[in-house]
């Protein structure tokens, strides 16, 4: 009974419309019917479906396609290109737009809007619907818009090709397109779920961007020739290598005996014009070499006592640093060899011979030139830069030591960072001051120099975050402006307005007036002593007063105080209080220069009246003859003393000569270290060992 009542009851429930609605509502039933239409849906689409997963690896896959057959287009363009048949000129690769259409979609599937907002325009992302590429090529226009080329820092970024380490388990992450775009793909675990939405690309765009198949010769025609040239026409110039340990920098900049680099390849490029373009066939190239290693500056061609940073008129110098007279390029390069052994060097994980301080090699040119009548003298700078790696210290080592290196090149290079950021945002102060690397840097970045930046870049998708640390920094970069590329000095840098040269002429003026009352004072101030010695004090003319203030020996202490042609030397004054200034210093040297004038006629008056008693008084002596023992050397003295009114005397004794650094130590000059044509002065000169054999003469 029960049982039947049960089937009885269901089936009369059942057949009740109200059941009917109680088993619609209930959910597990839609479930079920829900799920079979998802089987079937499923079944009908499992076909197309490709295997699960992400995106970023079909984008790779499919630009890695259109990019071996973009290589492939370039390869066969440039052979034709040698063959002397006409260049077709390359389409933009359709790829560029499928990449974006691609992170389009993946973004879409992720729930993201399509197009986010761009956070800065100078770096693309290629979500941004190909901003990246407009901020290139304005970042290019605005620059050849100004005509100021040489005041933009130059940003050339650098891809190795991969090691053979990393071609067992690595991806490429990067792809270099049109030698200046450079595209970053981050790779993401296809379980890392939460990442998967987050996967974009990135964009940037370069003055250059070098390929792994790019030849050193390539690289130096692109970065350097350039600068090389500035620096024969008396520009200083300065190419410095960025990026991670084993991205490639030391092979940038140095090379191997075979590919040399960039440092080699500067100096043979220098030797080979300056001696064409030297007048006379005499010329100099002075070489120093130097590193940066734990916020110590050492010499790396003469091994000695940590150096110490001075600045002068000329920028920041190491004290005692040795400059070495190279005569031919294999010289240098054995000078470059030695250097690089005294370089500190340490296996990390990433590289085995990593480069653990930034080193500096300097080269000074000096020749001359016949222009027209002139012979010209020009002397430039160039300096050659590897940086250490750019990495965190967990990427390399966690050991002691390798952990304070990886702190010091990190504070460094933040210091690094710190000044870019403050240039590219035109601050007034620059922290310069905050590492040894930076105050070595402060001309390349701030001063008039032309600067080139090479990004170096690793390939591996195991080294994603720090090609994209590099890449950002190097955008950045690109931003810095230089001053005005001319060596000259920076009070040229003053317009030459009427106002300046008015102030010059015064200042000139006033500087040989002072000369003069100074000289007419001396005279005077001899007259009476000679007077005195030759005359009794009854007969003695009272002695002129001089009261005025502002006349004094050079050796005096009463000097006005120097006054700055901006008013006070306030560099950061605004224009209307440096006019105001101005004014204010012109009518206080044209009032000086009243004054002056003044006191000079004073003075030739009182001069002539002196000459006059003087003259008066020695014809009485001569008249009175035997009557008064004449002092001979006094009569002597002022015979030839009063030969003639015009009487020129001799200007005042030149003040000692400042103490320069040249003189703490004899050791130091110039003079004393030039041996065999060799100019040293390393303060450890008398003690240091024997310069570089292989540099000795034979
Ligand atoms: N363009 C290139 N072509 C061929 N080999 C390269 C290239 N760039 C780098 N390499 C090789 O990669 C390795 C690491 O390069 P390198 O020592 O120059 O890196 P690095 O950036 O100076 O590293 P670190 O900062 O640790 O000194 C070297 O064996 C070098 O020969």
């Amino acid at each position: 009974m029960p049982v039947s009542t049960r089937w009885q009851l269901s089936g009369d429930l059942f057949q009740s419309p109200a059941r009917q609605k109680t088993i619609l509502r209930n959910p597990h039933q839609g479930l079920k019917e829900k799920m079979k239409a998802l089987t079937v849906l499923y079944e009908q689409h499992k076909q197309p479906l490709a295997p699960t997963h992400h995106p970023s690896i079909d984008l790779l896959d499919y630009n890695h396609k259109r990019f071996r057959e973009d290589e492939k287009q370039e390869q066969e363009n440039e052979k034709k290109n040698r063959d002397g048949a006409a260049v077709i000129p390359r389409m933009k690769p359709k790829y560029e737009a499928k990449e974006n259409h691609n992170l389009n979609i993946a973004s879409r599937k992720a729930g993201k809007p399509a197009r986010a907002p761009a956070r800065r325009s100078s770096m693309g992302s290629v979500l941004e619907g190909g901003r990246g590429l407009t901020a290139c090529k304005k970042t290019s226009e605005d620059s050849e818009a100004s005509g100021d080329t040489g005041s933009r820092i130059m940003v050339f970024v650098r891809l190795r090709p991969m090691g053979k380490k990393e071609e067992a388990g690595s991806r490429r992450c990067v792809r270099i397109a049109n030698r200046r775009d450079v595209y970053l793909t981050e790779f993401a675990s296809e379980t890392d779920y939460l990442r998967l939405k987050r996967v974009r690309g990135r964009h940037f765009c370069f003055d250059a961007a070098f390929p792994e198949s790019t030849s050193q010769q390539e690289v130096y025609l692109t970065t350097t020739t350039e600068l090389v040239e500035g620096v024969l026409q008396g520009r200083n110039g300065t190419v410095f290598c960025y990026g991670a340990t084993g991205a490639g920098k030391t092979y940038t900049m140095l090379g191997t005996l075979e590919n040399p680099g960039v440092m080699v390849l500067a100096i043979k490029d220098l030797f080979s014009k300056i001696r064409q373009r030297s007048f006379n066939g005499s010329y100099s190239l002075l070489l120093s070499y130097l590193e940066v290693y734990n916020e110590t500056v050492r010499d790396l061609l003469s091994p000695g006592r940590p150096l110490v940073l001075r600045e002068d008129k000329q920028g920041t110098i190491a004290a005692g640093l040795t400059q070495y007279r190279a005569y031919s390029t294999d010289e240098v390069m054995q000078l470059l060899q030695q250097g690089n052994r005294n370089r500190t060097t340490e296996p990390t994980r990433v590289n085995e011979t990593s480069s653990r301080s930034h080193a500096i090699l300097q080269i000074i040119t000096e020749y001359q030139v016949k222009e027209s009548l002139n012979v010209d003298t020009r002397v430039g700078k160039l300096s050659l830069i590897d940086l250490a790696g750019s990495e965190r210290a967990l990427a390399t080592d966690l050991r002691t030591q390798r952990s304070i290196e990886g702190a010091n090149i990190n504070r460094s290079l933040l210091a690094l960072s710190s000044c870019i950021n403050a240039l590219v945002e035109g601050k007034r102060h620059i922290p310069y001051r905050n590492s040894k690397l930076t105050q070595l840097l402060k001309d390349s970045l701030g001063g008039p120099c032309n600067t080139v930046m090479i990004a170096n870049i690793s390939p591996g998708h195991f080294s994603f975050s720090e090609t994209q640390n590099t890449l950002h920094w190097a955008d950045r970069a690109k931003e810095i402006r230089t001053k005005a590329s001319s060596a000259i000095d920076e009070t040229t840098d003053i317009p030459e307005t009427g106002q300046t040269k008015l102030l010059l002429v015064l200042q000139k003026e006033n500087s040989e007036l002072r000369q003069q009352a100074i000289r007419l004072q001396q005279k005077l101030l001899n007259l009476q002593a000679q007077a005195l010695s030759s005359q009794s004090p009854q007969q003695l003319p009272p002695p002129p007063v001089h009261s005025s203030p502002r006349l004094s020996t050079p050796n005096s202490t009463n000097r006005n105080p120097k006054r700055s042609i901006l008013g006070g030397g306030n560099c950061f004054g605004t224009p209307d209080s440096a006019k105001r200034a101005n004014e204010r210093v012109t009518q206080e040297l044209q009032k000086r220069v009243k004054e002056l004038e003044f006191e000079n006629k004073r003075l030739r008056k009182e001069h002539g009246v002196q000459l006059k008693q003087k003259d008066d008084f020695i014809r009485e002596i001569i008249s009175k003859g035997a009557q008064k023992p004449i002092d001979r050397e006094g009569m002597n003295l002022c015979n030839d003393d009063f030969k003639s009114s015009r009487h020129k005397f001799a200007s005042p004794q030149p003040t000692a000569k400042k103490r320069s650094f040249w003189d703490i130590s004899s050791a130091n000059s110039p003079a004393a270290g030039i041996t065999n044509g060799r100019k040293t002065r390393s303060h450890v000169a008398p003690q240091s060992p024997p310069p570089p054999s292989m540099i000795l003469p034979v």
